[in-house]
């Protein structure tokens, strides 16, 4: 199984979790664990729910990670697990690198008030507090000053577009506006850490959809690391940096989006996968071809331009700099002209380009509007890649076959 765990700033990091409800004999996780012949014993250990087994995975800074499954699959149980709300029946949670296992009541309530928000499906808002107040509970709890209570709340009411409503009661908004509320009550602690429950479950399709629109645009903007729990697949693909899917307790597989569509490793994420379009996860850095044959760079000999263009069967080549900076694209016209004229080709700047993690949609709106290939450019303006024309068609087959 593919962890998916690498050597970035870890926020969050479960290492063999295992959740067990009911009276659990002596001893007799770690003697069925020690052999593996005997593993399928505790499925059944009788009085038993094996409500997580084996977690195993870390949640890097930043990251919107996803924890999706069918009902009883344990999303929850795991979620409780990392906030330190139930503690694991083995296995250890670390939060910044400290396991929650081995700190204090005491500390672990300051860990989580400091550190974390929850976000629930069913806005869990109080009905007689304004939502001013409501957005203002955690800071309550804490022990903030009014003044500045206030000024935070309506901060966070700000960010989730909802000035102008500090004053309104939770039962004059919309389910959309209420967990708008919800969301900026877990804003307003300004947590490192965001854990949100099957926060959009509740609402309606289309403003479930606007909901993730937003929430999208928000995440990127508070660049929070947040753990977002779904058991609908396409709200995992939209959102997830990456997915983390369950089954029984288990995670049977865990990747970006992509990966979980285009690579199921096993038969029960490939079923699950089935319906689910490949154009939805695939982006530009899976078009894209070696960007080599495509690029010139500016010192290069013209006429050798030219020849090369003419051999490949290119009707334009993309300039760069030294360190593969794109600088314009050059066509073979251009480029003859220029040898007419004597001058060596310098490309022309303006060149539309698009970033690896461009989703398909936009890689198709752009091919369609240019009538180069889409160079593929680095956060530094470096050619990673080319979509050609024909790439694009390849793949819209055989997203139709399949
Ligand atoms: N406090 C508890 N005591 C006993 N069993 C529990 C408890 N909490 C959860 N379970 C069981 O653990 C399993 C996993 O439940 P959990 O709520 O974590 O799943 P879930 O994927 O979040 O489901 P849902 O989407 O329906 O909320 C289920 O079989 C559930 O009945």
């Amino acid at each position: 199984m593919n962890q998916g765990t690498d050597a970035t700033a870890e926020k969050l990091c479960c290492r063999d979790v295992w959740k067990i409800f009911g009276k659990l004999p002596g001893g007799a996780l770690g003697q069925l664990r020690n052999a593996p012949q005997r593993q399928h014993e505790i499925q059944t250990l009788p009085g038993c729910t094996v409500a997580v087994r084996e977690a195993d995975f870390s949640v890097r800074e930043g990251e919107l990670f996803v924890i999706m499954g069918l009902s009883g699959s344990g999303k929850s149980t795991l979620m409780r697990c990392l906030n330190g709300l139930i503690r694991p029946t083995w296995g250890e949670v670390f939060v910044d690198g400290r396991s929650l296992q081995a700190i204090s009541a005491k500390q672990l309530r300051r860990l989580r008030q400091e550190k974390m928000a929850m976000v629930f499906q069913h806005f869990a808002l109080l009905p007689h507090r304004t939502i001013l107040d409501n957005v203002a509970l955690g800071l309550e709890l804490q022990g903030v000053s009014k003044k500045r209570r206030r000024a935070k709340a309506l901060e966070a009411l700000e960010l989730v577009g909802l000035q102008g409503w500090e004053r309104n009661h939770p039962v004059e908004l919309s389910g959309g506006m209420q967990q708008r509320v919800g969301l900026a009550r877990a804003l307003a602690v300004d947590p490192q850490i965001l854990l949100m429950d099957e926060p959009f479950s509740a609402l309606d399709p289309l403003i479930r959809r606007q909901m993730q629109d937003e929430f999208l645009k928000l995440a990127a903007k508070v660049k929070k690391t947040i753990v977002f729990i779904t058991h609908d697949l396409d709200e995992a693909i939209r959102l997830a940096d990456r997915i983390a899917m369950m089954k029984d307790g288990r995670i049977v597989q865990m990747g970006t989006p992509e990966q979980i569509v285009l690579e199921p490793e096993n038969d029960y994420v490939e079923e699950f996968v089935a319906s689910v379009s490949r154009a939805k996860v695939i982006t530009a850095r899976h078009v894209m071809a070696d960007p080599r044959p495509w690029t010139s760079r500016r010192e290069e000999d013209p006429l050798a331009v030219l020849d090369r263009m003419k051999k490949e069967d290119l009707q334009c080549v993309f300039i760069t700099d030294t360190d593969r900076r794109l600088l314009g694209v050059l066509t073979r016209e251009e480029a003859a002209r220029k040898i007419r004229g004597g001058s060596a080709p310098a490309g022309c700047n303006g060149v539309p380009a698009i970033g690896p993690d461009a989703p398909l949609s936009e890689v198709v709106e752009q091919a369609a509007s240019s009538i180069h290939p889409t160079p593929v450019l680095d956060g530094r303006g470096r050619i990673l890649g080319v979509v050609t024309r024909k790439r694009l068609l390849q793949e819209w087959k055989q997203d139709l076959e399949g």
